[in-house]
């Protein structure tokens, strides 16, 4: 079977040459299955938010190649970047960023608009997925009038919206008190469970980790688990 991700041989160090010189990263491989969900657990400073940018082709390695469903994404133009980037991960990071000046919905109806979807199916699209989290009844609303824990669950409808294969969250529950960010949490793996995603979930909190199908430990700039 392809693997969903795949990272092979992955290194990253930054300032390279120079005295605050930082090797990060030095040989990073791992796969995920298709439909399986892993926990990252790393250290602080570790590299997580690193390893999550280059597998979400934010940021490229020095050496390595990353494959999406086996597809070497590599050597890629910056704007087949950007596409595959746009059309085959979804993201979401420990902050929601999600757009002010948007409405809860629109927030999930824009990106399925810049991906070409019409807007009737993309309304359609955030509706059922802002109603399998439980936030549908705030769907008009903007996000500064939700609480940090309906923010998050649209964070995750918005990464969802273009039926990426892999998701990549960088401590998607990290500013939630632990009782939200519990329940906050279960919506999530639902949503994931329900849409058979990959997923790569950096985390500290290792309750959360035992959630997932495999724990995948960053430390020293390399993978176990
Ligand atoms: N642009 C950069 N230039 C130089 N060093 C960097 C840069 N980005 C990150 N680093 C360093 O690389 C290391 C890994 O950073 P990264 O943000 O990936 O860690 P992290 O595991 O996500 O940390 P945390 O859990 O604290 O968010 C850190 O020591 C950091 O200071």
């Amino acid at each position: 079977m392809t693997a969903a991700l795949e990272l092979d041989g992955i290194e990253r160090i930054y300032n390279r040459g120079l005295p605050s010189e930082v090797a990060v990263l030095r040989g990073v491989t791992m796969s995920l299955a298709p439909g399986e969900v892993a926990a990252l657990v790393a250290p602080s400073g570790a590299g997580k938010s690193t390893l999550l940018h280059i597998a979400g082709l934010l940021d490229t390695a020095d050496t390595g190649a990353v494959r999406l469903s086996g597809r070497d994404m590599t050597r890629l133009s910056d704007r087949q970047r950007t596409r595959a980037r746009r059309d085959e991960i979804g993201f979401i990071y420990q902050f929601h960023h999600l757009l002010p000046e948007f409405s809860a919905a629109e927030n999930v109806i824009l990106p399925q608009l810049a991906a070409g979807v019409s807007r009737q199916d993309a309304d359609a699209r955030a509706q059922s997925l802002l109603d399998a989290v439980g936030v549908a009844p705030r769907a008009g609303h903007r996000p500064s009038a939700l609480s940090g824990g309906e923010q998050q669950r649209v964070a995750f409808c918005r990464a969802l919206a273009n039926r990426p294969s892999l998701l990549l969250a960088d401590e998607p529950t990290g500013n939630l008190d632990p009782e939200t960010s519990d329940v906050v949490f279960g919506a999530l793996m639902a949503l994931v469970r329900d849409t058979g995603l990959s997923a790569l979930i950096a985390t500290h909190n290792l309750d959360l980790a035992k959630r997932m199908d495999r724990v995948l430990t960053l430390d020293s700039g390399r993978i176990s688990g």
